[in-house]
């Protein structure tokens, strides 16, 4: 069997999983979450007329390399917020993204829109961790959750009260996230086991979602023409990266992406 990136990528994932669970025990997660304010509900955001964007914090990527030092993400999801995004998307993952849980409660602690935590969630204990620092959403991404798994996490993100952002690639993937009765479905036009992005992915796979269910366009924007398009082919929300993080001026570049 051939070893894709995404292989690579879950292979570190779960040898940085493996030191945290180390570090900070399941109940001492729990405790945390006890104490936590109720997460925020993004769908009103999501289901507002017109497009709506969410606004990623990524450092780094396997794909491109290093994007922007990002020193401060809290000022840079603030800018996001006043540039009217939806929702903020903070990459977690720290060996091929350069993110962390830090970046994640900086974040939280700066805006009052819905944060979710971007990562290679394989676990419940993620799931807890996401709640622990702050997040109201979650990424599962159907290709790395096998089996029962993507229900079993599905669930407890829901049961936590986190808004699940299921993404999709393919057919096949979609049937398994409408199976599951998701509400919030993405469809990355980046293929993770590539790493190439086909903006038409979206425009092909788009017509399966259920008309019930927020339609999220993830990845290949470079400029409002792209979110145009996104939205023609029938986005209700789209995730913008490396154009935002490589923006002089990312709160007007969000304007221009709503405007388009
Ligand atoms: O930088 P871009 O091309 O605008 O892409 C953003 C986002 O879609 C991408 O970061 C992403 C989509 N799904 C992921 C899953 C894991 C890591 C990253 C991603």
């Amino acid at each position: 069997m051939t070893v894709t990136v995404l292989d690579g990528i879950l292979a570190g994932v779960q040898e940085d999983l493996a030191q945290r669970q180390s570090q900070v025990s399941l109940a001492e997660l729990k405790a945390r979450v006890s104490d936590a304010p109720p997460p925020l509900d993004p769908l009103p955001g999501f289901r507002a007329p017109g497009v709506s964007i969410i606004a990623e914090v990524k450092r780094k990527s396997p794909s491109k390399g290093e994007l922007a030092a990002i020193p401060d993400p809290a000022a840079l999801a603030a800018a996001y917020a006043a540039g009217g995004a939806a929702a903020i998307s903070v990459l977690t993952e720290q060996r091929r993204f350069g993110g962390s849980l830090q970046d994640l409660a900086s974040v939280r602690a700066e805006v009052d829109v819905p944060v979710l935590r971007k990562d290679f969630i394989v676990t419940p204990y993620q799931l807890w961790e996401a709640r622990a620092w702050g997040a109201d959403l979650a990424l599962l991404m159907v290709v790395s959750l096998p089996g029962g798994l993507l229900d079993e996490l599905h669930g407890l993100a829901l049961e936590l009260g986190l808004t699940p952002l299921v993404e999709t690639h393919t057919e096949d993937e979609i049937a398994r996230a409408v199976e599951l009765g998701a509400e919030v479905i993405g469809i990355n036009a980046r293929d993770l086991t590539t790493l190439e992005v086909d903006r038409a992915v979206f425009q092909k796979l788009a017509p399966h979602l259920p008309e019930s269910s927020v339609r999220i366009a993830e990845s290949g924007v470079a400029g409002p023409e792209d979110v145009a398009e996104y939205r023609r082919w029938g986005a209700d929300v789209v995730l913008v990266g490396e154009a935002l993080v490589r923006s002089g001026d990312p709160r007007s570049s969000i304007r221009e992406f709503i405007g388009s």
